[in-house]
């Protein structure tokens, strides 16, 4: 039996919720349900709070769990990153009122409130600057309105938060997170663990690539191939009309309208894209 955490609220629970459940386990029904058996995949599901995933892994009470790369560190839990999920993007940045002209270097000293001291702790002490650290556990932006700080750092997605409480960041981003898969450090993994990784890579494969077909003649053939290289190299196969050929390859979803553009130049026809709905590579 495989123990996994798994955020139970905030914005890491639906995104790891919805990825487990593409990648084929069962997830519990309920939002106050905070454990859920697989029993056909023999995997143990604890529904916890965020900030206390990386702790739990750390402990090796649970075999993996998801996180946010930013709680990881700030825990300073024993704990591995495995692989990133794609959900849960943001940034990590200093913030002030807009038009402050601050840079990183003058905040010694400067009141900075956030819900990641460690972090940023860390950060700074790296360049040899100390700033007094206000540590709040939300709503971070509005704490130099209320006169408890000079500057924050905080989450940053969409940048809409910020804006609205008239602030602006400076300085370069102290990290770029997202959801991460962590196990605890320095341990065998246990049996099953590899396949709940090649699962999860599979989903993530499956969300970022489509499948393009499209025909194409031996004279353009070599310059269709060229814009859809796929993985190891696409599969072409002839046509029952001499001189046609069927290829098919796998393409970034992004840019697949852009290469199907160029493929229709370079003289392909019936390109078609369908979705990939799971994978193994
Ligand atoms: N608005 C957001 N967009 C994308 N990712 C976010 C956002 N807010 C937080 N995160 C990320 O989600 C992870 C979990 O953060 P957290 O649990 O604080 O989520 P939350 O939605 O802020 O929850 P809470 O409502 O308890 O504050 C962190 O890794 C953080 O970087
Ligand atoms: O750049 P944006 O798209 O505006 O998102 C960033 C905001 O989202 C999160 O806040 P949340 O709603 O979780 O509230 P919190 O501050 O209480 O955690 C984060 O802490 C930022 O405040
Ligand atoms: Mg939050």
């Amino acid at each position: 039996m495989l123990r996994i955490a798994v955020p139970n609220k905030g914005s890491l629970s639906e995104g790891a919720a919805g990825i487990l459940r593409e990648a084929g386990y069962s997830q519990r029904s309920d939002s106050k349900q905070l454990v859920h058996l697989d029993d056909q995949n023999c995997f143990e599901f604890f529904y916890l709070r965020p900030n206390d995933i990386a702790t739990y892994v750390g402990e090796g009470t649970v075999d993996a769990g998801i996180t946010g790369r930013d709680m990881l560190i700030e825990s300073g839990a024993a704990a591995d990153e495995v692989l990133g999920l794609g959900f849960a993007r943001s940034r990590f940045r200093f913030a002030a009122p807009a038009g402050s002209g601050l840079t990183e270097d003058q905040l010694d000293g400067v009141r900075l409130a956030t819900s990641y001291p460690g972090l940023v702790e860390g950060h700074l002490a790296a360049r040899g600057i100390k700033p007094r650290l206000i540590h709040l556990d939300g709503a971070v932006e509005v704490a130099i309105r209320l006169g408890v700080a000079d500057v924050i750092a905080d989450v940053v997605s969409t940048g809409t938060t910020l804006r609205q409480a008239g602030l602006e960041v400076f300085g370069d981003p102290i990290l770029t997170s997202e959801a991460i898969l962590i196990k605890p450090a320095g341990r065998n993994v246990p049996d099953g663990f590899d396949n709940l990784v090649r699962r999860l890579n599979g989903v993530l494969i499956a969300r970022t690539y489509v499948m393009m077909d499209y025909d194409v003649d031996q004279d353009h053939l070599d310059q269709a191939c060229e814009l859809t290289p796929g993985f190891e190299a696409p599969t072409v196969s002839p046509l029952a009309r001499q001189g046609w050929f069927a290829v098919r390859a796998m393409v970034r979803r992004k840019q697949a309208q852009q290469v199907m553009d160029d493929l229709w130049e370079a003289g392909a026809r019936a390109i078609l894209v369908t979705d990939i709905a799971a994978s193994r590579l």
